[in-house]
Parts: structure tokens; C-alpha cells; sequence
């Protein structure tokens, strides 16, 4: 079965040939755009009508070794921008005040009393603007707040942090001026602001083609509920656009006026589209309501706070030649990108926002690559023993991209200054601190400075080993390698996290324990039970005695122990209710969790009595269901909006759902969540399965715009005695 969040760092490593032709299939973009594709695959589209063009070579090579000179400041003295360059560097490399990094224990001392903040400018009541930010915890927004805020600005973020992370505006946070909202733009947000930066959308392919549906109407929604706000509120109103609307393009270099070239129903259209849409929308409320617009499109940007696993080329090329793994060419390489660094595009961005123009402008550096140049040049600078490799070429990709920036210079005054070298610079070395930096995180994916490189999966292997043989010394490394289990379950996919949990269970052993002074592991168990179980029950359900020993040894985890025996005794046809209710020591907490555990072990084994018993408690630990069970759909809205547990949730309510036959609402509850986090989607289809009737199945499993994994769901039918559903799906992919 197709991972959904296949990761870029675990896709097929090509032959040894350096150029083999690409396959002629139709090919999957990597990442976790991914997925599997059903019979509803849109017709393959024509060859695009390239006017024949004599085989035009891209602008001269152009060398990343040399620079020529290093900006030293950004902005326009004239628009209020100017800025020393080292004073931006300090917001994305270095430490972060009131921030520690304590290697032996790997914890982190955050402490808001220390905590100083950059200085900012003062300005005047009336110099100084409300600004708005969507997807301000973004790779771009968080630059381009970063400047708002030097400049004096009272800057609100909105992000719902779905390729946005805090730490990249974790500087900021409790600054008087700035504040952070957690949300999604597809929903309403009313605010006083002067001006809208509206930046939120996924933008790398990957992550844009991950969920496509959420990717439009993110576009779509997000975009008129900013301009709705913008009209209400009469600010002015920024879109971030995107060279992607001029597709496939058969103009070269690409001005306004090119009106695109781009496949509707390709799997790029998401995205292309739905900025198309965007576009289309802006200047729809400035004819009919009068809104004040900006729009600009960005071509290709890097630059540090990037997500090095978000999948675009600059950050791949860099962190493979860091790991020393082969670059990845997507085709042969002879496409072209042009690349622009950041702070040149944030200067762009306010400039544009700030003058008298309302047309769209292209954001870009007109310098050239293709991207075979680029992976040579890239190497050369990082690690001249790194191989490039060629893997299939992407479906729909661009094959030519240079903005022509005009009207940039014409009207915004605006051309990029850093050279492509200049800014790789900063990027790599941004890759490379440490973990105290403002973007810790990222150095966690600094296997490139150990000096063997690891894998995911050898990261994983290895763990199982050292528990198998009980290696306490290499357990104790391994954390310091920042090889932990935190950073296995936080960018692992699903699969290696569930060998993670499964090996730390099997094989737990006293190093185990011993770890547990530095790491919270019996918490995880709980955390991840209902994963484990989902997937291996059995594996799952004969380690719960293993587990209870070992807990029931420790004094500050012998509480956990309880909620463990719960599941035994369900597992073992015993059920107490009142037992669990009226326990002495066991907590309104442990009760919750007791009943948790109770209910997910009766739903996978398909204990429809148990299930009930506890939905008929209406328990305060199942909200959700307890609010289904009751048919309270207020309290069932609320939960479905807030709770950080809400799948946990939704898989219980699904079940009870079914069990009270309301099938309407199972649907509802199941899109919903692949709205939400297709991730989850297989798994709340699995837990429907023993309990659904076969037309509800039927028709969930064919709704086209779902995708799972059949091969889980067919287990998940082989387990419950589905016969009826496996033939749906062996109907649905032949040779399961
Ligand atoms: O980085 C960006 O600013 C842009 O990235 C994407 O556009 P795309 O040009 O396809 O971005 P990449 O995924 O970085 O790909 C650039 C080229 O490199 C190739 N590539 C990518 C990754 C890789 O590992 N190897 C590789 O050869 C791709 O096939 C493509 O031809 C988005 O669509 C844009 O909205 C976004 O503005």
C-alpha cells in the first residue's frame, strides 16, 4: 500500500547510472504529494503545443563560487525599509533569547523571564499600521513579519500551522506589538487591520498536491474571506500569487500580460487554479466593492526558516548534498527555474503593497538555471562526492520559468539584489546550526553532520537493536545523536513509527527504564496504544502484561499501569464498569484514560457490548461520543472544532455512529477529517469497517475524492470477518 506521507527523504534512490532515461510512465510527484491513484485518474493530457522554439539554451550558466559582492542591507531608505542585513540574520541564526539548549540532558530551558525581544522601530500613531499576515508562521511570512516588526508596525499573525511553524516568529512571541493566532483562513476572521498581507497557502508542490481539495479551498475561501474582511474593514488588501498561474508557460520569459498555459485537471491545478481563482476574486471586489488590491507573483524563493523536507528543489539539493545523498533530478534536468532569495522578495512584497499599483507584478530574480546546472553548482559548494541522479520527471512540471520584472522596476521600484551565491550561503548555514537557533528543529535533520548518514529507517532499526540487546550505552548516544523517539514520531511517517512503538514495546527491557529519567516513553506507549493496537492488535494486546510489570516496577509510572489492566480485562472479556467508576485511586484523569483504553480495545476487537456500556456512561473522557450517544449535536460540534484529540475522538464517534445507525453523520465525521488531515483518513475507514453495513462502506469507499490505503483496509476487513467488504475492495484493485 501507497503511504500517504511517503517522504521525499525515503524515495527510490535512482540506478547507478547517473543519466538514465527517464520511464515513460506516468509518474507520482514525490512526497507526500503521493498518493494513490484510483480508477477517477483524469484523462492524460495532451502534449502541450510547444511552439516550435529552436532548442533555446537558458540564459548563460551563470556560477554560484563567485561572488561578486555581499548586500549588506535590505530595503529602501525611500519606503522606510532600509535595514542593516546583520540585524535580520540575528532572527534566524543564533540563539534565542531566554532559550538553552542543555546537550547531556537534551532539554530545553525556556525561560520568559530572560526573554529580551529585537529592538523595533518607534513610530507615531499615525505612521504606525495595524497589519494583518496570513501564513505569517510561514517561510515567507515569517521574513516579511520579521521586517513589519523591525519597521514599528502592530503586525497580528493568522496561521493554522499547517507547513507554518511557530518557531519561526518564536522571537516575536509576547512582543507588544505582535500577536498569533491559531486558524484557518478557510473559516471567517474579523479583525480591525489597515493593510492584509494574505500569504496562507501550502506552496510547495508536495505539500500543495498532498491534500488538493483543502489546497482550493484555501485558495478559494481563504482568499474571499480576506477580502471580505478587507472590504468590511476598508484595509488594503496584498494577494500573494504565484508564477504557477502561467503553468506550463510558451512565452518566455513570462510578463503580466501572458495569460498561462496551465492543465485544469493536472495534479498542479490545485494550485494553479485555485491562484488563478484568487486573482480572479481580488479584482472582482475591487470593481464591485471598491477594495484597494495588490497582487504579486512570486517565482521560485528560498532562503533560510525553508522546511528542509518541504520537498522544493533548493532545500532537497541542500540537504542531500549535506547527508551526502545523491541529488535528485526530476527528468533530465534541462528545465528551468529562476531563484530569487527572500529578503529580496519581502522588500518586493512591502514595496508593492505600498505603492500606487494595482495590477499584478511578478516578485523574481530573472537569473536563470536549469536544474541540472543548479544540482552541479549546489554539489560543488556543499559536497563534491555527492552524486546527482536522475529520477522521473514530475507529471506537469514547467519546463521554462523566468519572470520578466518590468513592471517591478517600472512601478514598485523594485529589482532583486542578492546574488543566488549569497543567499545559499546564508541557507546552508542555517541548515547547519544547532539546536538553540530560533529554528531548532531544523537541526534535526542534521544527519549530514554525523558521519555516517542515517536514514529514517536505519534510525528506526537501530533503536529496535539496541532494546533487543539491551545497549545502554548506545541507548544513552542516541538522544545526543538527536536521534530520539520525539524526533521518530514527529517526522517519520506513520509505518517507521509504528516499528518504533513496536519494537520499544517488545523488546523494552530494563534500558527502557532506565531511560525514562530523560525520556517520557510510557507516556508515548499510552499516546500511541491506539495506533499500535489499530494496526498489530495482537502484537499490541500480548505486550499489555509485559507492560504492566514493567510499570508497576517504577513508582512514577505505576499509575499508568491501570489504564493498561483496563484493556487486559476487556481484551480478556471482562468488564467492570463500576470497578472503573469506583476504583479508589484511580483520578478523574486515570478514569478518563481508563475508559479511553477500555473502548478502543472493545471497538478493534469488536466488542459491540462494551462499546455501548461505555457510550451509555456518556463518560466525560469520550465527550464526543458520549455527545453522540446522546444525539447532542452542539456538544459534538464544539468538540469537533477544538479538541486536540478530535481523531482519537472521531474514530470513536464514527463506531458510534454506525452502532446507532446514523450513517449520515459517520460520513460527515470521516470527510471532515480527510478535510482535516487526510493522514487519518485509512485508519477512520478501518475502525468503521467491523461495524458499518456494506452499503454505507460501499459508498464511503467510493467517493471519489477520498484516497486510502486499500491493502490496510483489506486487513483491517480480513480481521473483522468482512468478507463482503473485502470483495468491495478486491472490485476496486485487483490482486490484494
Ligand atoms: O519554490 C518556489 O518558490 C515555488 O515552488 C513551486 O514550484 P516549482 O518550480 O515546481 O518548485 P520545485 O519543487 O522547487 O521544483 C523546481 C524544479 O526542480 C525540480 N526538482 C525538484 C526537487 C528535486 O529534488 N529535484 C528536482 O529536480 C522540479 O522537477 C522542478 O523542475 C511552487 O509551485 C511555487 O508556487 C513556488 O513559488
Amino acid at each position: 500500500g501507497m503511504q500517504p506521507d511517503a517522504r521525499v527523504i525515503a524515495a527510490p534512490v535512482a540506478a547507478a547510472d547517473p543519466k538514465p532515461a527517464p520511464p515513460p510512465q506516468p509518474v507520482q510527484p514525490p512526497g507526500p504529494g503521493s498518493r494513490p491513484q484510483g480508477n477517477d485518474q483524469p484523462p492524460p493530457r495532451q502534449p502541450p503545443s510547444q511552439p516550435q522554439q529552436p532548442q533555446q539554451p537558458a540564459s548563460p550558466p551563470k556560477t554560484l563560487s563567485k561572488s561578486p559582492e555581499d548586500v549588506a542591507a535590505v530595503g529602501l531608505p525611500e519606503f522606510g525599509t532600509r535595514l542593516p542585513l546583520s540585524e535580520l540574520r540575528r532572527l534566524y541564526i543564533g540563539p534565542v533569547s531566554g532559550k538553552k539548549l542543555d546537550e547531556a540532558g537534551d532539554m530545553v530551558t525556556y525561560d520568559p523571564s530572560r526573554k529580551t525581544y529585537p529592538a523595533v522601530r518607534r513610530l507615531g500613531m499615525h505612521e504606525q499600521k495595524r497589519i494583518l499576515v496570513t501564513g505569517g508562521a510561514g517561510f515567507v511570512g515569517s521574513h516579511l513579519v520579521d521586517r513589519l516588526m523591525k519597521m514599528g508596525h502592530l503586525v497580528t499573525v493568522v496561521d493554522n500551522f499547517f507547513t507554518g511553524n511557530k518557531r519561526n516568529i518564536e522571537h516575536w512571541l509576547g512582543h507588544p506589538n505582535f500577536e498569533l493566532v491559531r486558524h484557518d483562513v478557510v473559516d471567517p476572521f474579523m479583525m480591525e487591520v489597515d493593510q492584509i498581507y494574505h500569504l496562507a497557502c501550502p506552496a510547495s508542490p508536495p505539500h500543495y498536491q498532498y491534500n488538493p481539495i483543502k489546497t482550493v479551498k484555501t485558495s478559494v475561501m481563504g482568499t474571499i474571506n480576506m477580502l471580505g474582511l478587507a472590504k468590511r474593514v476598508k484595509a488594503r488588501f496584498l494577494l500573494t500569487s504565484t508564477s504557477e498561474v502561467y503553468g506550463d508557460p510558451e512565452v518566455h520569459p513570462q510578463s503580466e500580460d501572458y495569460w498561462g498555459h496551465v492543465n485544469p485537471i493536472g495534479p498542479r491545478a490545485c494550485y494553479d487554479e485555485g491562484k488563478r481563482v484568487a486573482e480572479t476574486l481580488t479584482y472582482s471586489y475591487a470593481q464591485q466593492d471598491k477594495v484597494d488590491v495588490r497582487v504579486v507573483r512570486i517565482f521560485n524563493t528560498f532562503g533560510p526558516r525553508m522546511n528542509p523536507e518541504d520537498g522544493r528543489v533548493v532545500s532537497n539539493f541542500i540537504m542531500q548534498a549535506l547527508k551526502g545523498e545523491n541529488l535528485t533530478i526530476y527528468g533530465d534536468g534541462t528545465q528551468t527555474r529562476s531563484f530569487q532569495y527572500v529578503h529580496d522578495l519581502v522588500d518586493g512584497l512591502i514595496q508593492t503593497m505600498n505603492s500606487n499599483y494595482s495590477q499584478p507584478v511578478n516578485l523574481g530574480n530573472p537569473d536563470e538555471y536549469t536544474i541540472g546546472q543548479f544540482a552541479t553548482l549546489i554539489r560543488d559548494l556543499i559536497n563534491k562526492n555527492a552524486r546527482i541522479v536522475n529520477l522521473p520527471a514530475t507529471k506537469d512540471d514547467p519546463q521554462k520559468r523566468r519572470p520578466d520584472i518590468t513592471r517591478a522596476r517600472t512601478h514598485v521600484k523594485w529589482e532583486p539584489r542578492f546574488s543566488v551565491h549569497q543567499g545559499i550561503q546564508e541557507t546552508i548555514e542555517y541548515f547547519n546550526q544547532g539546536d538553540e537557533a530560533p529554528a531548532g528543529h531544523l537541526a534535526r535533520f542534521r544527519f549530514g553532520r554525523l558521519p555516517q548518514p542515517l536514514s529514517p529507517d536505519d534510525v528506526s532499526r537501530l533503536w529496535i537493536e539496541v532494546f533487543i540487546a539491551n545497549d545502554l550505552a548506545t541507548a544513552r548516544e542516541l538522544p545526543r545523536m538527536r536521534l530520539t523517539v520525539e524526533t521518530l514520531f514527529i517526522h517519520t511517517e506513520p509505518m517507521h513509527r509504528l516499528v518504533q512503538t513496536f519494537g520499544l514495546i517488545k523488546y523494552s527491557s530494563p534500558t527502557l527504564l532506565s531511560l525514562q529519567e530523560e525520556r517520557h516513553t510510557p507516556a508515548y506507549f499510552l499516546n500511541h496504544f491506539d495506533e499500535l493496537i489499530a494496526r498489530f492488535p495482537d502484537i499490541a494486546i500480548a505486550s499489555i502484561p509485559f507492560l504492566i510489570d514493567k510499570l508497576k516496577a517504577d513508582a512514577r509510572w505505576r499509575h499508568l499501569s491501570r489504564t493498561f489492566e483496563v484493556m487486559a480485562d476487556v481484551a480478556a472479556g471482562r468488564f467492570d464498569l463500576l470497578n472503573i467508576e469506583t476504583h479508589a485511586r484511580v483520578s478523574c484523569l486515570d478514569k478518563e484514560a481508563s475508559l479511553r483504553a477500555a473502548f478502543i480495545v472493545a471497538t478493534q476487537l469488536g466488542r459491540k457490548d462494551v462499546v455501548e456500556r461505555i457510550l451509555l456512561t456518556n463518560a466525560t473522557g469520550l465527550p464526543l461520543t458520549g455527545a453522540i450517544a446522546a444525539g447532542n449535536n452542539t456538544i459534538l460540534q464544539l468538540h469537533l472544532n477544538n479538541t486536540s484529540a478530535r481523531f482519537v475522538c472521531s474514530r470513536g464517534a464514527i463506531v458510534a455512529a454506525l452502532l446507532r445507525g446514523d450513517e449520515d453523520l459517520a460520513e460527515r465525521l470521516i470527510l471532515r477529517e480527510a478535510h482535516a488531515n487526510s493522514n487519518h483518513l485509512t485508519e477512520l475507514v478501518c475502525a468503521a469497517v467491523p461495524t458499518g453495513t456494506i452499503e454505507f462502506l460501499s459508498r464511503v469507499l467510493n467517493t471519489e475524492l477520498l484516497s486510502w490505503s486499500d491493502d490496510l483496509i483489506g486487513d483491517s476487513a480480513a480481521e473483522s470477518g468482512r468478507t463482503d467488504v473485502l470483495e468491495l475492495i478486491r472490485a476496486r484493485r485487483p490482486g490484494i
